[in-house]
């Protein structure tokens, strides 16, 4: 399959995975510390580069109490405040979710059971290039440029019948038994973000007008990816980004930030922060969403700074629809006034692009809807 020459994000073409030694740049964030200057790699361009103090954004609080309580006039509202965030920018804060406190904060210790551990131990866990899951450090071998200054482990979590220990099961045979402690936690963190992220559908659906359930069912056996963003603290933060500017290709982000800060968000052509509330989730439609929506809501540009005093954490929920889900909006969002904006398609297509062939960016749904049609059209010319 040739893939037509993609924009600069294009990711260096998988080749085989490197070993440390062989590997010069290893991305072990303490052994930079002590340097005066981060490598070239890690520098973004001046136009990318983070500004000191940006306003804050100040993101609608929608109070879920009511709502999972079963309270028509407090789910009216919810789905009011939801609509009207989804159409400016796409991100919104629930309170009174339903998470158990404790278990947010065991997931958030646990990430530093995880980072703190040596590098070799942590490769047990190595991603692999075209793969969305394992442990990363800054993507190297991956981009040739404008890496991230963070460490990242992601894995799946399914919602389907026989799937309720795929996260233990994924800490054990990868990292070994002695930390099956940290898979019952993620695993039952996952289920929890999963019961929340099902509930946000519903007040999507009412938002869009829509009957309630219609995400609800399409998401009931969703296939998600839990990712824990660890970005070490830098000497140098105005020179590099801990995560750079994009759109979650997934369909709905559910982030917790610690206390540190770091995530901004673009709107009104300015970079904003969002004040870390540990109380609360950030939720975030993504690009996936924007395409079952018909482009009513818009995915948003976002982002996440580093400091030069302290590791900062954020714990990423990406909803995924199952695999052989065809991503395609409601009739009630189709009309004469209102023509289709993007084609069917399924989420792995759409994985598999931002891992093997794009790089996720502001544009990466419109660049994979051209690039799958350009696709179609090939398909039908050999056929
Ligand atoms: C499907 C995904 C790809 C990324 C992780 C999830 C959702 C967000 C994507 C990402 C964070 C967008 C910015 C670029 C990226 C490479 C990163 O910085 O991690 C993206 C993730 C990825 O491709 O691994
Ligand atoms: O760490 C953050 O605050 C944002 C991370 C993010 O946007 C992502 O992982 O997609
Ligand atoms: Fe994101």
């Amino acid at each position: 399959m040739t893939i037509p020459c993609m924009s600069k994000n294009q990711p260096s073409m998988p080749t085989k995975q490197k070993s440390q030694q062989e590997n010069p740049l290893i991305f072990d964030a303490p052994m930079f510390l002590h340097r005066s200057h981060i490598p070239s790699q890690f520098i973004w361009p001046d136009h990318e580069k983070p500004r000191l103090n940006p306003p804050e954004l100040h993101v609608p609080l929608v109070d879920l109490g009511g709502f999972l309580a079963g309270d028509p006039t407090s789910s009216a509202r919810a789905a009011e405040l939801v609509g009207q965030a989804c159409l400016k920018h796409g991100f919104f804060l629930v309170a009174n979710h339903g998470v158990d406190a404790r278990l947010v904060a065991d997931a958030h210790r646990y990430m530093d059971d995880f980072f703190e551990k040596p590098l070799e131990e942590k490769q047990r866990a190595q991603r692999k290039l075209g793969e969305h899951c394992g442990y990363a450090s800054s993507f190297i071998g991956r981009f040739s440029s404008k890496l991230p200054w963070k460490e990242t482990l992601s894995f799946e979590y399914s919602a389907e019948r026989g799937s309720s220990h795929i996260v233990e099961d994924y800490f054990c045979n990868t990292l070994g038994q002695d930390s099956a402690h940290l898979g019952k936690v993620y695993q039952d963190y996952c289920s929890a973000m999963c019961t929340l992220s099902i509930g946000i559908m519903e007040l999507l659906a009412m938002s869009l007008g829509i009957p309630r359930t219609h995400f609800k069912e399409f998401f009931e056996e969703n296939e998600s990816i839990m990712r824990l963003n660890y970005y070490p603290p830098c000497q140098k933060p105005d020179q590099t980004l801990g995560t750079g500017p994009h759109c979650d290709p997934t369909s709905l982000t559910i982030l917790h930030q610690d206390n540190t800060g770091g995530l901004q968000v673009f709107v009104d052509e300015e970079w904003h922060s969002i004040r870390p509330n540990f109380n609360s989730f950030v939720v975030n439609i993504g690009d996936t969403f924007m395409a079952l929506s018909n482009g009513r809501y818009k995915s948003c540009l976002h982002r996440a700074v580093v400091n030069s005093k302290c590791p900062r954490k954020s714990l990423a929920f990406f909803l995924c629809p199952k695999k052989d889900k065809v991503v395609c909006p409601p009739l009630e969002l189709v009309d004469s006034n209102n023509p289709r904006i993007y084609p069917d398609f399924t989420w792995p297509t759409l994985l598999e692009f931002t891992q093997k062939h794009y790089r996720a960016d502001m544009n990466t749904l419109q660049t994979f809807s051209n690039w799958l049609q350009q696709q179609q059209k090939t398909a039908q010319v050999i056929l």
